[in-house]
């Protein structure tokens, strides 16, 4: 009895869970042709390449981020794909006016929503909480309640539509994982309004669909610096799997001793490490990770960079 409950029980949570979370395969590109569509973080990343492929199913897309210049070249290559129709509004989702801004657009350029799909993520760090206050507060505004500003602004249009909102959240939003304290936060606070509100809108009858979609890490190119701050590729390769994460640089080298001390050879890229020779035979360990200890630095990783600074003298 006890091996069955602890073998059997696990592994019936396992299968429910699959069939739970599996998408049933119903989906053809022609649903999406024609439908107007907003894309929120569209200048870079997921929310780029969800842009492309709205394109060549054929919808109206408008798309929006703080960086025009980017934005622009997203219209363009959406037009070249064959989206219905592309434009941008650009700005940022720290002033909710801007949020609800955005929704307006849609009704005045396409006369309507069909989809709102919420991905845009302001800049947070990678590393233990800070207690930084004001940061959670400006982030919470980015990632949640703009989230919010313009489900409520847009929800007038996609009842009307029978459309749909998807919200693009994190495994960081259903489990604590830590060195992203902040971010994490924002997700889980996601994961309650959307969840809450799906519910709300079952009872009510209301034909607005709520999708949360949970993504593990996705390299989307701006990490692979970080990743390659490990010099030798076997280390990379025969360290945990969690070397393949943007640790920061301290952690980062304690693994890559830890997985092969004799061997490693340690350049993380940040500006208060030493780099390797330029030529010549190459050193075990750069100048300032000797003796197996990680450079005295204390670092964070913000998203796409590393900030490192000295500790503090006493
Ligand atoms: N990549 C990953 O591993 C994972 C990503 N996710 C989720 O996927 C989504 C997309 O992530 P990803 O593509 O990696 O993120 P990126 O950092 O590549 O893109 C973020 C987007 O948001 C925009 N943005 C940032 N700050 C603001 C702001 N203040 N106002 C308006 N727009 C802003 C950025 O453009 P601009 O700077 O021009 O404003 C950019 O278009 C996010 O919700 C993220 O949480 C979830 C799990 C894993
Ligand atoms: C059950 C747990 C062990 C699962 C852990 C999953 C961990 C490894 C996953 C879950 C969410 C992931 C982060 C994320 O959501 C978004 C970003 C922003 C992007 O610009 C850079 C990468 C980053 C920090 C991801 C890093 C990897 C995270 C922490």
């Amino acid at each position: 009895m006890g091996r069955l409950q602890k073998i059997l029980i696990p592994f019936l949570g396992l299968v429910l869970a699959f069939w739970f979370y599996s998408a049933r395969e119903n989906f053809k590109p022609e649903m999406l042709k024609g439908k107007r569509v907003i894309v929120t973080g569209a200048s870079t990343g997921i929310g780029e390449q969800m842009a492309y492929h709205l394109a060549r199913m054929g919808s109206h897309i408008l798309i929006t981020a703080r960086t025009e210049a980017k934005l622009q070249k997203v219209v363009e290559r959406c037009l070249e794909l064959g989206a219905a129709s592309a434009r941008y509004v650009s700005g940022t989702m720290e002033d909710m006016a801007f949020a609800e801004h955005v929704v307006k657009e849609a009704e005045t350029l396409l006369g309507g929503l069909d989809m709102l799909i919420l991905n845009h993520v302001g800049t947070s760090y990678f590393g233990y909480f800070n207690g930084d206050v004001g940061h959670v507060r400006k982030l919470l505004e980015i990632n949640f309640l703009s989230y919010v500003a313009m489900t409520t602004s847009a929800l007038p249009m996609l009842k009307e539509s029978e459309g749909s909102i998807v919200v693009v959240s994190s495994m960081a939003g259903k489990v604590g994982f830590p060195f992203t304290v902040p971010y994490s936060a924002t997700k889980f606070a996601l994961d309650g309004f959307f969840s809450s509100l799906r519910q709300e809108f079952s009872i009510q009858s209301v034909n607005v669909s709520i999708t949360l979609c949970i993504l593990g890490f996705i390299d989307t190119g701006k990490i692979s610096a970080v990743r390659s701050s490990c010099e030798e590729p076997s280390v990379t390769s025969a360290a945990s799997p969690a070397l393949r994460l943007p640790l920061p640089p301290t952690l980062r080298c304690h693994l890559c001793f830890s997985s092969r001390p004799a061997v490693a050879r340690v350049h993380a890229k940040h500006p208060l490490l030493s780099p390797p020779p330029k030529s010549g035979p190459k050193t075990n360990f750069s100048p300032r990770a000797t003796q197996n200890q990680p450079p005295p630095v204390r670092c964070t990783f913000h998203w796409s960079k590393w900030k490192c600074r000295p500790p503090a003298s006493h």
